[in-house]
């Protein structure tokens, strides 16, 4: 992927690139409906400071089936590729990089993510994750992670890629929150590599 004439949209401390409409409204359409249905959606639970909560979205696991993903204290086993991940990942990464993605289904805009870095040991010391996002707009939030008020955000529309390397996940954290806007779905997919 050429990201050359990409601007940055981290003033610093990591690399970030946006590409509005990476697919197109027809296909995003077709690739939204096909992954609403393929995909065993389940709302999970994590420990937050020793509590189990209930994550405000559903998600799934999918990719190379060797790699579980544990985090926030669950561990996610994969499911195999589906036809609508395997077109989406065609496009994405047509070099093969990438060995899993993991799938958020946020019902409507009461579903979010709170504040993290994807940061596990297991997906590297400068992380790549790919962005896919279909459906509803949602505003996707940086903040840097020592300087908590340094904060940056796009839309993430329907159809776009979202690209975050280099140093992003040691400097800045992200998030989706919750919007009294947006009830319609949205499904996103990160795609990352696991080593090991
Ligand atoms: O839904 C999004 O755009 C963000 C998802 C995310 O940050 C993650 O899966 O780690
Ligand atoms: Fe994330």
């Amino acid at each position: 992927m050429n990201t050359n004439q990409i601007p940055n949209l981290l003033p610093f401390q990591g690399e970030v690139s946006f590409y509005e409409s990476f697919f197109s409204v027809e296909e995003s359409d077709v690739l939204l409906q096909q992954l609403y249905e393929e995909i065993p959606w389940k709302q999970e639970p994590i420990r937050i400071f020793g509590k189990e909560v209930m994550q405000p979205r559903l998600t799934a696991w999918a990719g190379d089936l060797d790699k579980a993903y544990a985090y926030s204290g669950i561990t996610m086993q994969p499911i195999d590729w589906t036809p609508a991940l395997r077109i989406i990942k065609d496009r994405i990464d047509p070099d093969d990089r990438f060995t899993n993605v993991l799938l958020n289904l946020y019902r409507d805009g009461q579903d979010a993510m709170g504040w993290h870095r994807d940061n596990e040991k297991i997906l590297g010391t400068n992380p790549v994750v790919a962005s896919v996002s279909l459906g509803a707009s949602r505003i996707f939030q940086f903040r840097h992670y020592t300087d908590k008020k340094l904060v940056r955000s796009v839309e993430l529309t329907h159809g776009s890629l979202l690209l975050m390397q280099g140093e992003t996940q040691h400097y800045w954290e992200h998030r989706i929150p919750r919007t009294t806007q947006s009830t319609e779905p949205r499904i996103n997919l990160t795609f990352r590599t696991l080593y090991g």
